[in-house]
């Protein structure tokens, strides 16, 4: 059904939802529109509607081909609204659900598409905080690129923050989606454009290969290994994108490509990429169904939290992007988390240590099959030691005579015979 939004959109029916509102296809004067309404909670909140009006003008300024442009933006009595480039095709998260993993060829365009956007961005002095699949939106209207690779465009820039803030970028808080999060932000440094940069190699890698590099099991496990830990060389994975996504997984922000060398050093690796077919990578598939490891429940705020390997988990619940009621997407999406310690991350590398000098790469490069068999042998060890410890027991209950005086109900293990 139709409805006003402020005196010149008219929107007709929801395209899509997430956890700051709902996204509905419009009308406004110069053609169709996507208005993303915000929850009513969010849009009551004066505050939030301050900063909103307040960074109207970076929300509007930003054109460009691979960003989704944000044309205008309503307050009208309860409806706070953002009027966008209405983009014919879906986001790149749907995309992954639906073939798995992209070519090379397809997966290097899209990337090269979304760090061009980033270039804009960055040089106008914004950071976007928040690359996932989830805001990449794929242009099937426009023509496509090479290897018929959909054209991307990045969207909600600045939305994570502008929503988050002021209540919650406290300095003991990290904003964004644990899988995608900078080491520096977790270790409590000012995100700067290097967070994008990281966040968006997360992407590539996981385009590629069907899983995030450090993602999987509980918040706290994948906070810290985005610290502790180096992502190991990914079999059959194109030597030059190999590279590129370890230079921009560096631990050091100062380490990584800017966002424009991204683009120009996937673009003059395109022409080497055609006709390479995709990776296969079942084990690391199936290395988000595994179980979190006990006592890494210290960084979560709420139980919302735990597990929060977003890669091949999308059916969870929504994270609340901010108190209030439960969102209506079924999407996992941005969290707002305590930041950990020193001394917490600390202990995090210890345990990473120990982990790496055991046999397994890493819990999560475990897969469920080979926990199920590991916890199998373990049960079979358990009941045949229990076995052996009662067969043990019960020849000694026999064979033993009990010291003098000593009752026979508290007789109950070995004693020498005197
Ligand atoms: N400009 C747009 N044009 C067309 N469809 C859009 C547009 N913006 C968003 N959508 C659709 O609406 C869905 C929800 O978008 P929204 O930005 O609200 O949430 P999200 O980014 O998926 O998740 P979250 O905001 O919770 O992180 C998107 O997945 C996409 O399918």
């Amino acid at each position: 059904m139709a409805r006003k939004i402020g005196s010149r959109y008219t929107v007709h029916q929801v395209i899509g939802r997430g956890s700051a509102g709902s996204v509905w296809l419009g009308e406004g004067p110069d053609g169709p529109v996507a208005v993303k309404l915000l929850r009513e909670d969010l849009a009551a909140d004066q505050v939030l509607v301050g900063r909103f009006v307040q960074e109207r003008a970076a929300l509007t300024g930003l054109d460009h081909p691979h960003v989704v442009g944000v044309h205008d933006m309503v307050v009208d009595g309860s409806d706070l609204a953002l009027v966008m480039d209405l983009v014919q095709g879906s986001d790149l998260r749907t995309r992954l659900e639906r073939d798995g993993v992209l070519s090379p060829l397809v997966a290097a365009s899209v990337i090269a598409d979304v760090a061009d956007g980033l270039a804009a961005a960055h040089a106008a002095g914004i950071v976007h905080r928040d690359v996932k699949p989830e805001n990449v939106l794929l242009d099937l209207a426009a023509p496509p690129g090479p290897g018929g690779a959909p054209r991307a465009k990045l969207t909600d820039f600045g939305i994570a923050r502008l929503v988050d803030a002021p209540r919650r970028t406290r300095a003991t808080r990290i904003i964004g989606t644990p899988d995608y999060l900078a080491p520096e932000i977790i270790e409590g440094l000012e995100p700067r454009a290097a967070v994008d940069i990281y966040a968006t190699a997360t992407v590539l890698y996981e385009l590629l290969t069907g899983t995030t590099p450090f993602g999987g099991g509980h918040t706290g496990a994948v906070l810290r290994r985005h610290v502790t830990e180096n992502v190991p060389p990914v079999e059959g994975m194109p030597d030059g994108l190999w590279r590129i996504i370890s230079e921009c997984l560096a631990k050091a922000p100062a380490s990584r490509l800017r966002a424009a060398e991204l683009a120009a050093r996937l673009r003059a690796l395109l022409p080497e990429l055609a006709g390479v077919g995709p990776l296969a990578v079942p084990e690391q598939r199936a290395a988000a169904e595994e179980v979190p490891t006990p006592g890494e429940a210290v960084y979560a705020e709420t139980d919302a939290f735990a597990g929060s390997g977003t890669h091949r988990r999308r059916r969870g619940p929504a994270v609340p992007l901010v108190p209030g009621p439960q969102p209506d997407s079924t999407r996992d999406t941005h969290t707002s988390l305590r930041r950990p310690s020193a001394q917490e991350l600390a202990s995090y590398a210890e345990e990473s240590r120990a982990q790496r000098d055991r046999p397994a790469a890493g819990p999560h490069r475990r897969t469920r099959a080979q926990m199920i068999r590991r916890r199998r042998t373990l049960a079979v060890l358990i009941a045949v030691v229990l076995l052996l410890a009662g067969a043990a027991a019960a020849w000694t209950a026999f064979a033993a005579e009990p010291p003098a005086g000593a009752s026979a109900t508290v007789y109950t293990g070995w004693y020498p015979r005197l």
